[in-house]
């Protein structure tokens, strides 16, 4: 049986109680676990001869923290550790407060045994200079079946010395997700300055950062839209944008942009390998780089724009609220808000189609599937999270579109709602 306070049915938290411990810790699915969101969560606590860990670095916005977790996230699918199931978890003070929030796993090793528990101590001593090893969390039942978290903290040299030794009981889950309060400056950034002071914390690590900060520092602050209308076409992916926004040139006249745009998107790959900091942060420049070519063109032409800020929001958000979509920030929540210094579009259309038939068209198009697309493909949740944080948007908010129709047929409904938002072009 489980250790009492450990239920035997999913649960997804578990509290850590006692003098110095006051944590809560919230186990994640979905991308960052193996289990997969939609299905029920595993039990934290696998019963004996299984043991399980947990290590945890402060969620704090900041390069190398994100970037220990990334590594430690590798890590932890090679070698002896391989065998062992790894969830995320997000730990945070159940006295409240975002200061104390940190991002983990939660390591199940369904075999126990000692070299486990070596290589996650030669993990955490092998983590560079940058940050202090993460303290290795070590739990153990107690003689009447309860559970012990213990806490220690490893010497570089060898060695180590316990912090803490506190029980552990289930806890209810939170009323709002443990990652929400934290988005605006992990993942949604509401500036310019937010994100770039993100991109200029790597230069010293990833040399393309440079190169972002150069183009993006060339392009005017605050630019400004011309008299032309600018539409956006947001949907994700497969839902018929690139054959829209085609359409959309050809039948306006209009020029045709997309972002991330064309100067930065030869760096996609190195930032999407990097966390959701960096990652997220690499995106939202892009959007002030297509403000710029937006404000030039809409002096000259109508504008058609293939993804903007939307969906750097709402994949942002998805990606980061694990589990259901009531997860998801409450509307008008302020990731939902158009960035006060980034140009607005007149109008922008999402578009929607059946995840049957948006799988339809992914498969029809034969191309390679990317890591996100899989992702979307599995998991139905992750999917309608996009849509639903797309669906929330405000200032301006998107207006659906159903692109399931014929090509032709969609076209005509888009041409008949910008000429009902923008009048005669
Ligand atoms: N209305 C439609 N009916 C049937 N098939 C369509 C329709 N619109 C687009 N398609 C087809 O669906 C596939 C995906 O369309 P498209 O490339 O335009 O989507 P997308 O949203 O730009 O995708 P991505 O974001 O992945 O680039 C293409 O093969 C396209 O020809
Ligand atoms: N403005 C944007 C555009 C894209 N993204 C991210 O890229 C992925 C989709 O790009 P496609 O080339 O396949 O359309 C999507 O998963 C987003 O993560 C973004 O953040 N902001």
């Amino acid at each position: 049986a489980p250790p009492a306070g450990c239920s035997a049915q999913a649960r997804p938290c578990f509290a850590v109680e006692g003098p110095g411990a006051d944590l809560v810790c919230f186990t994640l699915s979905g991308s960052e676990g193996a289990g997969g969101s939609g299905r029920p969560l595993p039990r934290c606590f696998l019963p004996a001869p299984a043991r399980c860990y947990s290590l945890c670095v402060p969620a704090a916005p900041s390069v190398p923290a994100a970037r220990l977790h990334r590594r430690l996230r590798q890590r932890l699918r090679q070698g002896p550790l391989a065998r062992c199931r790894v969830l995320g978890l997000l730990c945070y003070s159940a006295a409240g407060g975002q200061a104390a929030l940190e991002k983990g796993f939660l390591i199940q090793d369904p075999q126990g045994g000692a070299e486990t528990e070596r290589a996650l101590e030669e993990l955490l001593r092998g983590q560079g200079a940058l940050l202090p090893p993460p303290p290795l969390g070590v739990y153990e039942a107690g003689e009447r079946g309860e559970l012990w978290q213990c806490l220690w903290a490893l010497r570089g040299a060898g060695g180590r010395d316990l912090l803490r030794r506190a029980r552990v009981v289930a806890a209810e889950e939170p009323p709002l997700h443990p990652a929400v309060p934290g988005l605006r400056h992990a993942a949604v950034f509401l500036s310019l300055e937010a994100a770039r002071s993100v991109v200029e914390q790597c230069t010293s690590l990833i040399p393309e950062a440079t190169a972002v900060l150069d183009l993006v520092d060339k392009c005017p602050k605050h630019s400004k839209k011309g008299d032309f209308p600018v539409i956006v076409i947001e949907g994700l992916d497969a839902t018929g944008k690139t054959t829209v926004t085609q359409s959309v040139k050809d039948s306006l006249n209009a020029l045709l942009l997309r972002s991330p745009p064309a100067c930065i998107s030869q760096w996609r790959k190195t930032f999407d390998d990097e966390p959701t900091l960096i990652r997220r942060a690499f995106y939202a420049l892009g959007n002030y780089i297509v403000a710029s070519e937006i404000a030039k063109a809409s002096t000259e032409s109508p504008v058609v724009v293939d993804r903007y800020w939307h969906s750097t929001a709402a994949y942002a958000i998805a990606t980061e609220i694990s589990g259901k979509v009531q997860n998801l920030p409450p509307t008008q929540h302020e990731v939902y808000q158009w960035p006060e210094d980034l140009l607005k579009p007149d109008l922008v259309l999402l578009l929607t189609v059946s995840p049957e038939e948006r799988i339809r068209r992914l498969q029809g198009r034969g191309l390679e599937k990317t890591e996100e697309e899989t992702e979307l493909e599995a998991n139905s949740l992750f999917r309608q999270k996009v849509e639903e944080s797309y669906k929330r948007m405000e200032n301006p908010g998107c207006q659906e579109v159903d692109a399931s129709p014929s090509r032709e047929e969609v076209l005509r409904t888009v041409l008949h709602l910008i000429k009902k938002h923008c009048g005669s072009l």
